[in-house]
């Protein structure tokens, strides 16, 4: 059954986006916009993700790509009108551009529209473009944004339990994200039958902050992303779910480098997570648990870690740290060196890059499995970020 329950349990099934001419129109001027920090080279940046995608494989993962869903969902009339008419009222195009750009959209091929939807449509490649907002718009201007941040599937959906919680990305260059991926999990025939946790329409929640530390547990970051009010929705729904007894909400510093939680935490054994030094003594949580009468029973925060562990019923929850010289765990922290991706218990893919927390993983008895993101990287996102895990073998079940 599709679904998850933890971080570390086998990895079956992960959803994919493979980079491609999206990447491309990235330019100095609009990458801080788009949330990239350099201008990748697409080739290589593909080369690096299929070489990802591939280690998955080798290691019995199934691997899903979201444009191959895309297709196949955007087959359904529904899927088409839905996706075009939220294409359309997503930025003041006017009257009359509006109904040429549903024009053209309404002609695509299925996989054609797919490709429109990520990699965006620039003024200069509507031919069919009319009228004054056309006219006064620059030739490079996009009439349909590029989705560059599609890359990291984990942001725009997290499987809890069975369900799927499609989320509500914070910023507008990835809010077209969660539609593309409520697409794919309501039209998809894959996905016939599986219930949504969460919606896009809902206060702001982003996957990189949700960490599930152990069946029943989930560690839930607020700060650039993932709103207040986004984590008490989510705790309502779970609850209401039945799909956990405890969230952690954990205040995280509102900053570039500490956007998720999955940048400064990830997990990479059933009790262990490996996590960015500066903070990992500092980071506090709420403990939230659910009342009879199904309201929210909010705790004083204690130090997360503590928390983490008496709400797994551990003793205490081991700590792999990236690197000791505080320079070099701030460096291998911006390039995700914590961001791993757990395939099962103490086995990890991690950028090459971090040497050095590579090596501590090493040491602690984790197999860490390089992949190379040099040009990945560029979008502040590592393995765990560019990976949707759809089912991985339950914990729960070996207890
Ligand atoms: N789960 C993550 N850490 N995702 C990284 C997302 C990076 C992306 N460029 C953004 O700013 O949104």
């Amino acid at each position: 059954m599709n679904g998850a329950d933890s971080e570390v349990g086998r990895l079956e099934t992960v959803l994919l986006h493979r980079p491609g001419a999206e990447l491309k129109r990235l330019t100095p001027r609009n990458s801080d916009k788009l949330l990239f920090d350099g201008i990748p080279w697409v080739g290589r940046a593909q080369e690096e993700h299929d070489a990802f995608a591939q280690a998955l494989r080798d290691h019995g993962v199934e691997v899903l790509y979201m444009a191959e869903l895309l297709d196949d969902a955007l087959e359904y009339d529904d899927a088409r009108q839905e996706i075009i008419e939220a294409v359309l009222r997503e930025r003041q195009l006017g009257d009359r551009l509006a109904g040429q750009v549903r024009a053209h959209l309404e002609d695509l091929h299925p996989e054609n529209l797919t490709q429109r939807l990520i990699a965006g449509l620039a003024r200069e490649e509507l031919k069919t473009g009319r009228g004054l907002v056309y006219g006064l718009m620059d030739r490079h201007d996009f009439v349909i944004d590029p989705l560059p941040n599609l890359l990291f599937t984990r942001d725009s959906s997290v499987w809890i339990g069975d369900r799927v919680a499609v989320t509500s990305l914070a910023m507008p260059a990835r809010t077209r994200e969660s539609l593309l991926t409520r697409l794919i999990y309501t039209y998809h025939p894959l996905f016939v039958g599986t219930e949504h946790l969460y919606e896009p329409w809902l206060e702001h929640v982003e996957g990189g902050d949700v960490l599930l530390m152990a069946p029943g547990v989930i560690a839930v970051g607020t700060g650039e992303r993932t709103t207040p009010a986004g984590v008490e929705r989510l705790c309502r729904r779970v609850f209401a779910a039945g799909l956990a007894h405890t969230v952690l909400a954990v205040p995280i510093a509102q900053q570039r480098a500490t956007m998720h939680l999955d940048t400064i935490c990830t997990m990479v054994d059933q009790d262990t997570v490996v996590m960015y030094p500066p903070v990992a003594g500092s980071l506090q949580a709420y403990t939230v648990t659910a009342e009879e009468d199904g309201e929210l029973r909010i705790r004083e925060p204690r130090p997360f870690l503590e928390a983490a562990a008496q709400a797994m019923g551990v003793e205490r929850v081991k700590v792999i740290d990236t690197g000791l010289d505080p320079v070099t765990a701030e460096r291998e922290q911006w390039d995700d060196g914590n961001n791993t991706l757990a395939l099962a218990p103490r086995v990890a893919v991690a950028y090459e890059r971090n040497v050095e927390t590579n090596a501590r993983l090493e040491a602690a008895g984790v197999k860490v499995i390089r992949i190379a993101g040099s040009e990945l990287g560029s979008g502040r996102g590592g393995p765990r970020c560019m990976s949707c895990p759809v089912r991985r073998e339950r914990l729960a079940a070996l207890a």
